[in-house]
């Protein structure tokens, strides 16, 4: 953002019982600030006194004030951490890609699974991802994969993959459109897009491999579309 210095104020006792007026005159004037801005909910007291509405009062005209207000569109949604990751619980990455700004992501390395996919037509990057990354909520999501710096489109599924037992580890797959690359060990990044489905416990492989080819059709569908909305 090109800042030169950033001060973050610890927020304890002293700084909480201060009034208002005492806040202001602390921290900002004290600061030397040339303009403040912040949301139209922005606090720094009780919120009945303490508001965005009042802080003109309280400034005395020795800086600027700018309020940010509704900055998303969808104004009914406050832009924050919490709806956030409710929405990537819920799987609704469109809903979390649209208050983040851009496409949400996770990495990781390709490690080996049961060697199953290659029999099912549909071969899978086992992506190992760390405890600090929140996935998405299980399910089928259509997705792009960066492999060595290149992006591809993909399918992705988050589970248990039932069908093959009970109790199996959680695991992330991605079957990558048009690539035929061994690559195991190498580190890669999945954006995700959309959820197109729930995971499903299947009665054997067939069904499985139907499923997956109609995913397939349906997820290139999707990224045929987006390309041409964005051209
Ligand atoms: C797009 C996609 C959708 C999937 N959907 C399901 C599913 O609904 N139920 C399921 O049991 N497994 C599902 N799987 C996971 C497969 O069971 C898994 O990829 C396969 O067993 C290969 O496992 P392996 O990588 O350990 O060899 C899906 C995989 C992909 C790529
Ligand atoms: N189109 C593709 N999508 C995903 N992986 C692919 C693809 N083509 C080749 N591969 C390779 O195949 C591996 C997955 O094979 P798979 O049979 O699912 O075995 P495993 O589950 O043991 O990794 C991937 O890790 C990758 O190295």
């Amino acid at each position: 953002m090109g800042l030169d210095v950033v001060y973050i104020a610890e927020f304890n006792e002293a700084m909480q019982t201060l009034t208002p007026q005492a806040f202001v005159d602390q921290y900002l004037v004290g600061l030397k600030v040339v303009a403040v801005v912040a949301g139209e909910d922005y606090t720094y007291g009780p919120k009945q006194l303490a508001n965005m509405t009042n802080l003109p009062q309280f400034a005395h005209g020795r800086f600027a004030i700018y309020q940010v207000a509704h900055l998303d569109e969808n104004a009914s949604r406050k832009i924050s951490s919490t709806t956030i990751r409710q929405d990537l619980d819920q799987g609704k990455v469109e809903d979390a890609n649209r208050l983040l700004g851009y496409i949400y992501r996770t990495y990781g390395p390709v490690v080996h699974g049961f060697a199953r996919g290659r029999t099912l037509g549909y071969p899978t990057l086992n992506v190992q991802t760390s405890m600090d990354q929140r996935l998405p909520q299980e399910g089928v999501y259509a997705v792009k994969v960066k492999i060595d710096g290149k992006l591809y489109n993909g399918m992705a599924s988050v589970g248990h993959n039932d069908t093959f037992g009970d109790d199996l580890a959680l695991t992330v797959e991605v079957n990558v459109f048009d690539f035929a690359q061994d690559v195991y060990g190498q580190e890669v990044t999945i954006y995700w897009y959309s959820q197109t489905r729930g995971m499903i416990k299947f009665n054997g492989i067939d069904e499985l491999q139907n499923q997956l080819d109609t995913d397939r059709q349906e997820i290139k569908a999707y990224f045929a579309r987006l390309d041409e909305k964005m051209s």
